[in-house]
Formats: C-alpha cells, sequence, structure tokens
C-alpha cells in the first residue's frame, strides 16, 4: 500500500461505472502517480429519492460490487464516499496529497453544479480537476450548424453526426488495463451496504447487458410493445456499465442501421440539455408556457396507477410500475395522453417516470415528454393528437401487450370506463393550445 501523504491522483467515478474502455480513467491512470478509484453516493441526489428500494441505487450498488470485485486483480479496491461531494472532497485533501482529480464530464444541470462547487474546494489546494468526454460520442459544440450553432431539428443533425464520424477515432476504446498497475493498492476499503446508506434491495428485475440480438430486426420489431424487439440497454449506457464507444460500434458494423439512429437521438437530446439546460423545466416552444394546464389530481392519479380506461396507456403504466421500464412506442402514447387528452402538465409526467423509470435520463425523459407534448425542439406538431385506439390496432392488433398487462380490460365490472372521450379531449386541447399560441 502506497503511503498516506505520497501523492496520488484520484479517479472520480460518476455515469461510466466500468473498468474497460474509460476514458477518463485510462487517462488517470497513463500519467503514472497511484490513482484512487472514488465514488461518491452522493447524498444531494439520495435524499431526494422517495423510494427507499429504488432500483437504480440497487443497480449503482451491484456496479460498484462488481468494479470491486475486478479491482482485486489489481490489489485495489473503490474507495466508496457517502454524504454531500463538496464535503466529502474537503475530507480527501486532508486525508490525501492529492495532485490532480480526473472524471468524465457529466452534462446534466445538476452535475455541473456539483462539479463547480467541488472545483472550488480543490482550487483552494491547487488541484485541478480534468475531464474527458465518456458519456457521448459528440458533445457541447462537436456537431454544430455551419454557423456554429447548436441544431434544434434532429434530421440535419444527425446528417451531420454520420458525416463526422470516423469510427477509428471516434470509437476506438481505451485499453484501460494497459496501465492497471497504476492502481492504487489497497484492498481493505469496504463497500458500504445498501442499507448503511439508508436503502434496500429492490425487487424490480435489473436489465442485462445483451444488445446484438436485436439490432438486425430492429426497424421490423422496435414498435410492437409485445415483442422483445428492443434492447433494453438505457439504464447501463445511464449508468456507464456499458461503453457507449462500444455499442455505438456494433451498431455501426451491423448491415441494418436503425438501432444507430436511436444511440444518435440519444446525442442529440445531450446535447439540447447542455446547450439549452433551462429545458429541463421550462418548454423548448415558448408559447407553451401559456398553456392553462388543467392539472386534475385525481386523473393525474389514475393516469400513474394505470387506471384510465384506455386499455394501451394503463398497459404502459402498469409495465412501468411493475418493471421500471416501458416501450417506446408506449412512453410517446402515454405522455401524448397525459399532456393531450388529460391537458396535465408535461412537468408532472416527466417527474413521474423519472421517479420510475431505470434508464431515466434527463436528457432522454426531458426531450421524449416535450417531442409527445409538442413543446419541444423537433416536437411531433401540437395538433397531432395521438389516438390510443388507433396506435392499439396498429402496434399491439391482437392485444397480447394488453392481456398481458390488463387482463381484466374487457370485464365492465372490473375495469374503468374511458377517463375522457377521445374526440371531446382532443377539441379540448387544441382550443387551448390554439388560445395559447394566439396570446
Ligand atoms: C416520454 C418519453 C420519455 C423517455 N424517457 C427516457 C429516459 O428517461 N431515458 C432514456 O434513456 N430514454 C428515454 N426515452 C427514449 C426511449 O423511449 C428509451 O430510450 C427506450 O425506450 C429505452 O429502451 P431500450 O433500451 O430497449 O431502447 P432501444 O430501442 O434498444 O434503443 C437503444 C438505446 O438508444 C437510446 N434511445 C432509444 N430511443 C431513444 C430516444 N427516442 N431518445 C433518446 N435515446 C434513445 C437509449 O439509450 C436506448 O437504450 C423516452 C421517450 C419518451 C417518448
Amino acid at each position: 500500500m502506497a503511503n498516506k501523504r505520497s501523492p496520488v491522483n484520484i479517479f472520480w467515478f460518476r455515469r461510466d461505472l466500468r473498468l474497460t474502455d474509460n476514458a477518463g480513467l485510462y487517462h488517470a491512470l497513463k500519467q503514472g502517480l497511484p490513482v484512487i478509484p472514488l465514488f461518491i453516493f452522493d447524498t444531494h441526489i439520495l435524499d431526494k429519492l422517495p423510494d427507499k428500494n429504488d432500483a437504480r441505487v440497487t443497480f449503482i450498488h451491484h456496479a460498484l460490487a462488481e468494479m470491486n470485485e475486478e479491482l482485486t486483480r489489481f490489489s485495489s479496491s473503490l474507495c466508496v464516499k457517502y454524504g454531500k461531494p463538496e464535503e466529502v472532497w474537503q475530507e480527501l485533501t486532508a486525508e490525501f496529497d492529492i495532485r490532480e482529480v480526473i472524471a468524465n464530464t457529466d452534462y446534466e444541470p445538476y452535475a455541473t453544479e456539483r462539479e463547480d462547487k467541488v472545483r472550488k474546494v480543490l482550487g483552494k489546494n491547487k488541484i485541478p480537476l480534468t475531464t474527458y468526454k465518456d458519456q457521448v460520442i459528440f458533445e457541447k459544440d462537436e456537431v454544430v450548424k455551419d454557423d456554429g450553432k447548436p441544431y434544434t431539428v434532429f434530421t440535419p443533425y444527425k446528417r451531420k453526426w454520420l458525416a463526422t464520424l470516423n469510427p477509428e477515432l471516434h470509437l476506438k476504446a481505451y485499453p484501460v488495463t494497459k496501465y492497471a498497475k497504476n492502481f492504487y493498492a489497497h484492498t481493505s476499503w469496504e463497500l458500504p451496504s445498501l442499507k448503511q446508506i439508508g436503502f434496500e434491495k429492490s425487487d424490480l428485475e435489473l436489465p442485462g447487458k445483451t444488445y446484438r440480438d436485436v439490432i438486425e430486426d430492429y426497424h421490423r420489431t422496435r414498435d410492437f410493445p409485445s415483442v422483445e424487439g428492443t434492447s433494453r440497454i438505457g439504464a447501463h449506457l445511464r449508468f456507464g456499465t456499458l461503453s457507449i464507444r462500444k455499442v455505438t460500434l456494433d451498431a455501426w458494423e451491423a448491415r441494418e442501421k436503425t438501432w444507430l439512429n436511436e444511440l444518435v437521438w440519444r446525442d442529440f437530446y445531450a446535447m439540447i440539455l447542455w446547450h439549452f439546460p433551462e429545458t429541463a423545466t421550462a418548454a423548448f416552444r415558448k408559447n407553451f408556457d401559456n398553456i392553462r394546464w388543467r392539472n386534475h389530481e385525481a386523473e393525474f392519479e389514475a393516469w400513474c396507477e394505470g387506471k384510465t380506461g384506455y386499455p394501451l396507456v394503463d398497459a404502459g403504466m402498469r409495465q412501468l410500475n411493475e418493471t421500471g421500464w416501458m416501450h417506446n412506442r408506449i412512453r410517446m402514447v402515454t405522455a401524448s395522453f397525459l399532456a393531450k387528452h388529460l391537458l396535465i402538465d408535461w412537468r408532472w409526467g416527466e417527474a413521474y417516470f423519472a421517479r420510475r423509470l431505470i434508464d431515466y435520463d434527463m436528457a432522454s425523459n426531458v426531450g421524449g415528454w416535450q417531442w409527445a407534448a409538442g413543446s419541444g425542439n423537433d416536437a411531433v406538431p401540437y395538433f397531432r393528437v395521438f389516438n390510443p385506439q388507433l396506435q392499439q390496432e396498429r402496434f399491439d392488433p391482437e392485444m397480447k401487450y394488453i392481456r398481458r398487462w390488463v387482463p381484466e380490460f374487457h370485464d365492465p365490472f372490473k375495469y374503468p370506463k374511458p377517463i375522457v372521450d377521445h374526440r371531446e379531449a382532443r377539441e379540448r386541447v387544441l382550443k387551448e393550445f390554439k388560445r395559447a399560441f394566439a396570446g
């Protein structure tokens, strides 16, 4: 073990919980000083989680345990702290002779704010904090319009993204193990249990890491919620337990490119949130802020519980509540139903998804919600109101998905009548949207 006062670098894990192909970790180890691998259970985040069996916390804990196991190969272990990051860093600067802190960039507004605070603490001790791109293929201003402004429409963004991509350069793996001998030698740090950080193990099944088997057929199967036609790797991309470079390389090398398109959407929404952080809570199209949302609490509750009387909407909400995941087609249908049929503020729905989705990602969730509500930068036109009945006929024609999640849908004694009439709801929302846009 290195002497406590001999110089070290620290690599701070956040949304990059893996030891392979990790940009920042590679650069940290390559420098030569012993590198302490650090993770902080951030109480600013944990204290706000209402469910003590939150599956995301179980997911992270599981990923940390796996990394710890792998680190024993290099006679090292994770240093895991619990608390407010700015205070934890204060303690770490007193405990170790830190020469540099290295991390991968986290683009969310809270992460940026947190980093600013930590930079101040480190700055007082003259310790630099260096960050690397790892979470996306292209970040910030790497894919922008010819005039240097950010794209706000997906299709031209995608065209430029594809034209900019050099797979040998942008998708190349970082060979972390080449310098693994530089991990700080220390095997006795303990990973706190879930209970020690105030949580319980979630009962939800955590998603697997396989995705290759869906790529070739994705364009045919992706819209049918009863088919296992999508990868379900969102949580692994969210927490970095899979490398976005490796996943994108596999998508790039496949014959069928529809799935690659989805990964570009992910970069697109991350870029939008970075350039327009205010859209996390405000409509991208400003005139949407004039809408008088009805915000009917009992109707919102019925939507959350999957009791709207629209079987496809209810199936989606029950799938979300019971598994922590919902199929993309049904995310669109349920989101549109809340914002348009019920005229409930899209932010209520966004917050509910944020609480329930294991793959919750602020950029994609806000992007998806604003798209469905019509307030987004490249959204579905405001006057297009998904008809849940027609959506069911097209995408769940044999009602397999509905039968799975709402088995009582045909029983008038057990299943509620529709909470709103489709035609009336459509007229109501169009009237309100027109009023809001005229004012
Ligand atoms: C209202 C709404 C809310 C959403 N909230 C989230 C969210 O919180 N987190 C999230 O990762 N995605 C979100 N999405 C996008 C999409 O629904 C999910 O990424 C997808 O359903 C996850 O399932 P999968 O992993 O099987 O995806 P696949 O279809 O297998 O796609 C592979 C990966 O590509 C990315 N991706 C796919 N579709 C999109 C998309 N439309 N936008 C951005 N990235 C995409 C995801 O990382 C996904 O894991 C939302 C969409 C809507 C309409």
